[in-house]
């Protein structure tokens, strides 16, 4: 068994003034450009995140002219999770009534996967939100990740402030490095043993989506993990080599931080899998494609999550699990009507809640037959209304 959100609250947030939705398995958003659709998925974004995918600052995202956004949210199993935003940047978070002082509690009770076209570039750019992928599955599957990323990230900051205010390291400066430095790699070993695991864990699920997604690429497109560091070696002898280098650069430059995926495409001129070609699969599909292989990077972690849920022990009392909400902006957007269908179909069948977003009305006959409970919304000018399909 699995809960979702059933009713969802959204106030000042950009151009939604108060907007309540009653929500089913698969919701969809309708309305034209600039009405509000990418602001709904922004809120529900930031219950569970705390940020926005948009903007940093909350005054950008906040209704001009107002103090606070909040976001509400009842779930099927009776918790109710809220944040409330302030143009100060200050949050209040919510669990069942009482104040939580910590995002990743209502991360936990309401997993999200944003598909939208912000992420379209994830193949090309830094390493960072190829990182966040892999660490999103690690999150809500290890427990234990989580603390250690926390306290990995703390000491890199201050090895970094040190880094960046003096090029050349006091005796005092460098026995401190020293002890962060050692603190640093027990939790980069712990980081990269958590993160290879599951990295392992979820090649199957990736190939399999990758069938149904892109069937045309089936057994050529292979992922690799880089840990961001030499795993052979501790990380604080290796900082320790390039220290001069590091003072130099005035920042780390090697460790957990740096960690990376990779998606390549390998073929053979005869077109069998394992061969003498080997590319950046990005340089090689085209922009429709891209959309599928990084709907598929994300939604080949849902199988995962909920396969290993059902032996979580943290659920073995409730019985009931959170289920991730997908929340895919701008659907159609890039691809033919044929990968349309392909994508819904697959959606339909995967353990999760869906909100979309579309322009137009012409997803409306697939929702329909293939989501046994969906739900439909006009979205104009920031109002949200529902709607019978
Ligand atoms: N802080 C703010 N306060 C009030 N309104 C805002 C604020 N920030 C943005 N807006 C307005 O809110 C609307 C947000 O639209 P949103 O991005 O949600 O549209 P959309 O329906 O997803 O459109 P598209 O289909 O073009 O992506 C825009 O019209 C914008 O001008």
């Amino acid at each position: 068994m699995s809960f979702m959100i059933e009713r969802l609250h959204i106030s000042y947030l950009r151009n939604i003034q108060q907007a309540t939705l009653s929500m089913t398995k698969c919701n969809v958003l309708i309305g034209a450009n600039g009405s509000g659709k990418t602001s709904l998925l922004e809120g529900v974004f930031l219950l569970s995140r705390g940020k926005s995918f948009r903007h940093h600052q909350p005054k950008r995202y906040i209704q001009h002219h107002q103090a606070a956004a909040t976001v509400h949210a009842s779930l099927s199993d009776g918790s109710i999770l809220a944040i409330q935003k302030h143009t100060d940047a200050s949050t209040l978070l919510r669990l069942n009534h009482n104040t939580v002082y910590n995002q990743s509690v209502l991360t936990e009770q309401l997993p999200t996967l944003l598909i939208d076209p912000s992420s379209m570039d994830m193949l090309e750019q830094g390493s960072a939100s190829r990182r966040q992928l892999l660490d999103w599955l690690v999150f809500h599957m290890k427990q234990a990740f989580h603390p250690q990323w926390v306290a990995y990230q703390r000491l890199l900051k201050q090895r970094n402030s040190v880094l960046k205010r003096s090029r050349h390291l006091s005796s005092e400066q460098l026995t401190e490095l020293r002890a962060w430095d050692s603190g640093l790699s027990n939790h980069a070993a712990l980081i990269h043993h958590y993160r290879q695991h599951l990295f392992d864990a979820w090649q199957p699920y990736f190939e399999q989506t990758i069938n149904a997604l892109l069937p045309a690429y089936s057994g050529q497109l292979q992922l690799s993990y880089q840990a961001g560091f030499d795993t052979s070696h501790a990380l604080d002898v290796q900082l320790h080599e390039r220290l001069e280098q590091d003072a130099q650069l005035g920042y780390t430059r090697i460790g957990s931080h740096r960690a990376d995926i990779h998606v390549h495409w390998r073929t053979k001129a005869d077109g069998s899998a394992s061969g003498n070609i080997k590319e950046q699969a990005a340089n090689v599909l085209s922009r429709g494609e891209k959309k599928l292989l990084i709907t598929a990077l994300r939604l080949s972690q849902l199988p995962l999550l909920l396969n290993h849920a059902a032996h979580d022990e943290r659920y073995a009392n409730t019985r009931a699990r959170p289920t991730p909400v997908v929340l895919l902006d701008d659907v159609t957007a890039e691809l033919d009507a044929r990968a349309v269908d392909i994508l819904l179909t697959t959606l339909a069948k995967l353990p999760c809640q869906v909100i979309l977003t579309s322009l137009t009305e012409d997803i409306l006959p697939q929702v329909k037959a293939y989501w046994s409970e969906a739900s439909m919304f006009h979205v104009k000018q920031g109002n949200i209304s529902p709607a019978t399909f």
